[in-house]
């Protein structure tokens, strides 16, 4: 494969929102599924967001058990997975908590058409890959990711990131954390906006495993292709 394997890890509400109306971000997951996704951000080599998320919520997107930031060292690797942001317009803000906390390399996807001098700004802060003409183009940003040595990838969201990278067909599988509440609202967040699919087009995916964690169900879904 000439790209990373790439998973997209969510939390949804039981209506499929990833937040509020007014794109706030909620705990949907509990305790112990925010363990399961540090444990798997641990196992990662790169995590990847869109603008819109670091927008909306600030993350960090670190690590956060010591415990496994330990053995991260202990293998030789950076305390946290390398941190992506697909932002083709380069409008990161350079005071981001994901620049600000923890150790380890960060990286910024801008399209060609990113003004220079938001460009100059963050290539102070972090790696540049530049793609795409209006848009990161997504399938050359995952090649040039694994030639750089990213083997695994972990795509947080949100919303129109999923949508991009399922509808350029850049992904293996999906875990999805249903948790026990509703939000609601037309113009909320959902696990996939974007343009959307139509009939000829859907995505056939195949349930992989459920588990019950606390009052919210964990699906994890393999990608099998488009629906004959
Ligand atoms: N519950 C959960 O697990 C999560 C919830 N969220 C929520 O999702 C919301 C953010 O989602 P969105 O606003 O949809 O923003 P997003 O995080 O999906 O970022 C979208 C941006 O990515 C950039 N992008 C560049 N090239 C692209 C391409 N080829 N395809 C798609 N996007 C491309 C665009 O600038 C676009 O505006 C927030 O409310 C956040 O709280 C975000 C992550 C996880
Ligand atoms: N797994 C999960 N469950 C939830 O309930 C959530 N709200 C999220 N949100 C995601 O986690 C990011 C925050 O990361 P840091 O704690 O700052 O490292 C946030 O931006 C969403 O991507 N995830």
């Amino acid at each position: 494969m000439d790209r990373p394997f790439i998973l997209i890890n969510s939390a949804m509400s039981a209506d499929g929102k990833l937040s509020t109306k007014e794109r706030k971000q909620v705990s949907i997951s509990g305790k112990l599924d925010f363990e399961r996704v540090d444990e798997l951000r641990a196992r990662t080599d790169a995590i990847m967001v869109g603008i819109g998320t670091v927008l909306s919520d600030n993350p960090s997107l670190t690590v956060k058990s010591p415990e496994r930031k330990a053995a991260r060292k202990a293998a030789g690797k950076s305390e946290n997975p390398v941190r992506i942001i697909v932002d083709s317009t380069a409008r990161t803000p350079l005071d981001a908590d994901i620049f600000k906390k923890g150790e380890g390399i960060r990286i910024i996807a801008v399209s060609n058409s990113a003004p220079a001098e938001n460009v100059e700004k963050l290539e102070k802060k972090a790696l540049i890959i530049q793609t795409g003409t209006e848009k990161v183009d997504l399938s050359e940003l995952a090649e040039k990711l694994k030639i750089i040595g990213i083997n695994t990838l972990m795509v947080e969201g949100g919303a129109t990131l999923n949508w991009g990278m399922l509808s350029a067909g850049l992904v293996d599988e999906i875990y999805t954390f249903v948790g026990n509440l509703i939000i609601g609202g037309a113009t909320s967040p959902t696990f996939t906006d974007g343009e959307g699919f139509s009939e000829a087009e859907l995505l056939e995916l195949e349930l992989l495993s459920s588990e019950k964690i606390e009052n919210g169900v964990l699906l994890k879904w393999k990608i099998k292709g488009k629906k004959k």
